[in-house]
């Protein structure tokens, strides 16, 4: 038959066992007879036990018992941990009780959000931006101009109400009712550059967007200071 060839790869020659008398272990491993090792039992009844974690954890003491039911005989240990002496606060290095513990995560800041007025929903923004012919108040001027920051600080009247966002002059004036974090909150921003006030509290906002119909100009770096 076709298994019974040599090459048959399923069976491999194996070399032949060890023969227990011929094993001389001082010859594998020379001087292992004088090695002996000695087992001790890791707990105390007598005095603290030293760990080296928190060397006021108290000893712990095992007891092994022989129990018995029907024929079958088998050992139960048990370990249990001595009281200390010393109560954990006065051990002073101790471990916490869990409900001690306060929790580590902080509070995140409250969000303050303001209630809308009728009429003045974000999505009657943008219907508003829709629709005006002239939200920025440009009568006719471009809104590429560049603009120094000193003009930008003589508009804070109503109706022309400038700040600085990201490197663009913006009206806000018409977006203050609707500005989700308020009218008080957006008036911050006005005469001045707002880009470190807006980052602090919504970086992800898309104000290119929001207000693209209220852009007045680009800011004059070079002209008027801050
Ligand atoms: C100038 C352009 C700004 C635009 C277009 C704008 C737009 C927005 C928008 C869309 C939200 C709602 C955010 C959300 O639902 O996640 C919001 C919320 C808010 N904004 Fe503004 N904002 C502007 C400036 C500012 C400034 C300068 C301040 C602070 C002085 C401010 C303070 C807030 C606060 C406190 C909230 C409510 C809390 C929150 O949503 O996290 N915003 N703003």
């Amino acid at each position: 038959m076709e298994s019974e060839k040599d090459d048959d790869f399923t069976f491999c020659q194996v070399s032949a066992p060890i023969n227990q008398d011929d094993f001389d272990e001082q010859t594998v491993v020379p001087g292992i007879s004088n090695i002996t090792i000695n087992e001790e039992v890791s707990s105390s009844d007598s005095g603290e036990q030293i760990n080296p974690w928190n060397n006021t954890i108290p000893p712990v003491s095992i007891t092994v018992k022989e129990e018995k039911i029907g024929s079958l005989s088998f050992n139960v240990i048990s370990t249990t941990q001595k009281q200390s002496s010393a109560t954990p606060k006065q051990a002073g290095n101790s471990v916490k009780d869990p409900a001690d513990q306060k929790p580590v995560a902080k509070k995140p800041a409250a969000r303050a959000k303001v209630p809308f007025e009728k009429g003045y929903s974000p999505m009657d923004w943008l219907k508003l931006t829709r629709t005006h012919p002239d939200l920025a108040g440009l009568n006719g001027q471009s809104n590429r101009r560049l603009i120094s920051m000193s003009e930008v600080k003589q508009h804070q009247t109503e109706g022309s109400m400038w700040t600085v966002l990201q490197g663009r002059v913006y009206n806000i004036s018409p977006y203050m009712k609707f500005h989700p974090g308020g009218v008080d909150m957006l008036m911050k921003a006005v005469g001045k550059d707002c880009t470190s006030l807006f980052n602090k509290y919504h970086a992800w906002v898309n104000a290119d967007f929001l207000l693209e119909k209220c852009l007045v100009g680009i800011l004059d770096e070079n002209r008027g200071g801050k």
